[in-house]
C-alpha cells in the first residue's frame, strides 16, 4: 500500500516537474485548469529596468524569513499589486514568477457570478501549499467608494463578493507557510485606498508601456543573432511613432516577421495607437514604490 502511494506521488511529481500548475476555483475547491504548463522563464517577460528584479527579491526575502513574521506576531503573508495598461506583462510576469519559485498559481476573478464572501474566504484559506493566489482585474469588481457609491452598493447583493468581505478575507488569510497574494488592475486610481494599504498590498509596481530599454531587450531576445545596433534602431523607430506601445503589440509585430527582422522595419507603423497615457496614468509611475 505504502509503495502504491509512493509511486503515485512520484508519477504526479514527474508530470508536473518543470511545469506550472494553474488552479481555478470550482465551487469551494481549487481544481487544476488544463494540463500543467511548461514553466515560462522569467527572462522571457521583459519589464522595465529593475522592476522584475525588485519583485523577485521581495518575494524571495519573504519566503526565506518566516521567523521574522512569527517572532513579531505578524501574519505570514505578503500582498502585491501590479497595475498598468493591458498587454504589458502583469499576468505573464506572475505566471513566470510562480514557475521560478516552483509554486503553482491559483487564479480568481472577483467579478465571477456566484462568488460570495464566504466562498472567497474559504478558497483563500484552502489554497494549495506553495501557491501564489492571483486576483485579476480587481478594479472590475470594486471601485473606490468615494468615486462611485452606487457601484459599491450594486456589489453588495447576494452571491457577490462585497468590498468589506474582500478586506476581511485578505486580513484573515493565515497560514504557517508563506501566503503570497497578487492583485492586478488596469486602473490604480479606481481602487479604494483601504484595499491597497500596507498589510494588504505591501509592494506595488507599475507595469507600463515599453521603454527604450524594453524595446531593445525584447528585440534581442526575439532575434538573438541580430547585431546590437539593429535593436537600437528598432527601439528608435518604434519610439519615433510617439505612441504608447504595449509589449503585447511588439510581440505581435515580431510574430509577423519571425524569421526576418529586417522586414519588420518596413512595418513598424503596425504598432497601432493604443489609448493615450492620461496624465493620471503617468502620475501613477511616480507612485511606484514599496509601501
Ligand atoms: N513585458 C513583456 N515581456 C514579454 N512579453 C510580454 C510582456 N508583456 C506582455 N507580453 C506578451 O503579451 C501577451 C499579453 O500579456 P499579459 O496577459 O501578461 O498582459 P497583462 O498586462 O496581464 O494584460 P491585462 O491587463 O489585459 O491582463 C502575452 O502573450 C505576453 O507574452
Amino acid at each position: 500500500m505504502y509503495h502504491c502511494v509512493k509511486l503515485a506521488r512520484q508519477l504526479a511529481m514527474q508530470k508536473t516537474e518543470g511545469k506550472t500548475v494553474i488552479y481555478t476555483a470550482m465551487g469551494s475547491e481549487w481544481r487544476p485548469f488544463g494540463y500543467p504548463r511548461r514553466r515560462r522563464p522569467l527572462s522571457s517577460v521583459v519589464l522595465d529596468q529593475g522592476v522584475g528584479e525588485r519583485i523577485v527579491k521581495d518575494v524571495r526575502e519573504f519566503i526565506n524569513n518566516p521567523s521574522w513574521y512569527t517572532d513579531r506576531g505578524i501574519p505570514y503573508r505578503r500582498g502585491y499589486l501590479l497595475y498598468g495598461p493591458p498587454g504589458c506583462g502583469k499576468s505573464s510576469f506572475i505566471t513566470a514568477l510562480a514557475g521560478e519559485l516552483e509554486y503553482s498559481i491559483c487564479i480568481l476573478n472577483l467579478s465571477e457570478r456566484g462568488l460570495a464572501d464566504d466562498r472567497l474566504n474559504h478558497l483563500l484559506n484552502v489554497a494549495p501549499q506553495q501557491s501564489i493566489i492571483l486576483l485579476e482585474d480587481v478594479d472590475a469588481a470594486f471601485v473606490s467608494r468615494e468615486e462611485s457609491p452606487q457601484t459599491n452598493v450594486a456589489y453588495e447583493g447576494l452571491n457577490r463578493v462585497t468590498f468589506s468581505g474582500l478586506l476581511n478575507t485578505i486580513d484573515g488569510v493565515a497560514s504557517a507557510e508563506a501566503r503570497i497574494l497578487f492583485m492586478t488592475t488596469n486602473h490604480l486610481n479606481r481602487l479604494d485606498p483601504a484595499l491597497v494599504r500596507p498589510g494588504r498590498v505591501d509592494l506595488k509596481e507599475y507595469i507600463g508601456h515599453v521603454s527604450p530599454y524594453q524595446l531593445r531587450r525584447l528585440f534581442q531576445r526575439f532575434y538573438p543573432d541580430s547585431p546590437v545596433e539593429t535593436a537600437e534602431n528598432f527601439a528608435k523607430e518604434a519610439l519615433a511613432l510617439g505612441r504608447p506601445i504595449s509589449a503585447a503589440q511588439i510581440q505581435g509585430l515580431f510574430l509577423m516577421h519571425k524569421h526576418d527582422p529586417q522586414a519588420l522595419f518596413g512595418h513598424i507603423d503596425f504598432l497601432a495607437p493604443t489609448v493615450a497615457i492620461s496624465s493620471s496614468q503617468s502620475d501613477l509611475r511616480s507612485q511606484t514604490r514599496t509601501l
